[in-house]
């Protein structure tokens, strides 16, 4: 039913009811350059929906700014080639998990590709041995754990990947070690994916009693159909090299060693004899028909995020994932799941 509002009417109705008084991101009064920025990017937005989506966003990206400032982790760099950028997830201690800083990198990284007329691919891939581990659990921990602020980060995610799945480039995202929570949903905005054989992409997000935030649902099944997407978001169980190229996700595996340097020989021998501006055409040409039913259930599942999002059940959940963690590194088996998982109402 929520969708069939428009986002306008339904901010109005439930984001701003008091919680997000509480919440960290709220402050709205302070503009920032990285925000005018962000904001810059909407430039053919007209309508009171795209203004209330940018207010949201530049809200996401200010909470972002001050975890910057406090010295927040980890890095997203660009490295533009001849024809190729690569976009490197650099934050190795947490297993290039993102964090408020890495945010605010992403989304420059975005704006600056959407100017690289030279180019003809982009290969997104994690520092030393990992993809990405999802959202800081540290930062999110500090600042996100809010059903408004959470649904900030989903509407900024979700636009800044579909921004960044519409570049004029081929995307490749060449997974090596876990891509797990925001990081497997990142992998699915790239149209290609390359595994090295360590690659285990898991959307854990049911394990923690959420749902997608960074429009990863929606992708999947655009990747793989709903029937095989509906087994994997419910199961949890990974993508890997054993099953990557079945299922259509990924299109090789090679080894660790060799990631970056086969998916260039990958995309120099399928893709490059066409020019760059040919590669942008076919780009536009073979986009999904139906873009206002994919931004309309893009949002259906910002939205569900944000209902699962901060729950009692969520923090139950996330404590329980946590210590599974601590006991599966000491080498003990688990006990049974809380009870908070199993009841919906709890939260
Ligand atoms: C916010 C968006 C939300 C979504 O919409 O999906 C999310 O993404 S929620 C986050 C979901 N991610 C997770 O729950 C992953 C948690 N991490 C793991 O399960 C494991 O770390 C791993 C990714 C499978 C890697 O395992 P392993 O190689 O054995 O490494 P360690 O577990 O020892 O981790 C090393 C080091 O890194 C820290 N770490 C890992 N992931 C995160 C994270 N997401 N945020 C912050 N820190 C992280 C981990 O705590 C270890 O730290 P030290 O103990 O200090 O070395």
């Amino acid at each position: 039913m929520a969708t069939k509002l428009s986002l306008l009417q339904h901010l109005s109705r439930r984001s701003f009811n008091g919680i997000i008084k509480r919440a960290p991101f709220s402050s709205s009064s302070s503009s920032s350059s990285s925000s005018s920025s962000f904001s810059s990017s909407f430039s053919s937005s007209s309508s009171s929906n795209e203004q209330e989506l940018q207010r949201l966003c530049g809200e996401f990206l200010r909470g972002c700014e001050e975890d910057a400032a406090e010295g927040g982790v980890g890095s997203v760099d660009l490295l533009l080639g001849r024809e190729i950028a690569e976009i490197k997830l650099n934050n190795p201690k947490k297993r290039n998990a993102f964090s408020g800083r890495m945010f605010l990198d992403f989304e420059k990284v975005v704006t600056q590709l959407e100017s690289w007329k030279e180019g003809k691919a982009v290969i997104i891939h994690g520092a030393e041995g990992a993809f990405c581990s999802g959202g800081d659990l540290d930062f999110v921990a500090k600042s996100l754990m809010f059903p408004a602020v959470g649904y900030q980060m989903s509407l900024f995610m979700t636009h800044t990947l579909n921004r960044f799945a519409s570049l004029p480039l081929i995307s490749v995202a060449m997974v090596r070690g876990p891509a797990h929570g925001g990081g497997a949903e990142l992998a699915t905005a790239c149209d290609y994916r390359i595994f090295t054989r360590t690659a285990e992409v898991r959307f854990v997000q049911a394990r923690l009693a959420i749902t997608t935030g960074f429009g990863g649902a929606t992708r999947l099944a655009g990747i793989i159909g709903g029937k095989q997407a509906l087994k994997f978001l419910c199961s949890t169980d990974p993508i890997n090299m054993s099953n990557g190229r079945q299922l259509g996700f990924c299109e090789l595996i090679c080894k660790d060693a060799e990631g970056l340097d086969i998916t260039k020989v990958w995309l120099s021998d399928v893709f490059f004899k066409a020019p760059a501006d040919i590669i942008g055409h076919y780009k536009r040409l073979t986009r999904p028909l139906d873009t206002t039913a994919l931004r309309q259930r893009h949002l259906e599942e910002s939205e569900t995020f944000r209902e699962t999002w901060g729950t009692d059940r969520h923090f139950q959940a996330k404590a329980d994932a946590a210590a599974e963690r601590l006991r599966s590194a000491a080498g003990q088996r688990s006990p049974p799941q809380s009870k908070a998982k199993e009841n919906p109402q709890s939260s």
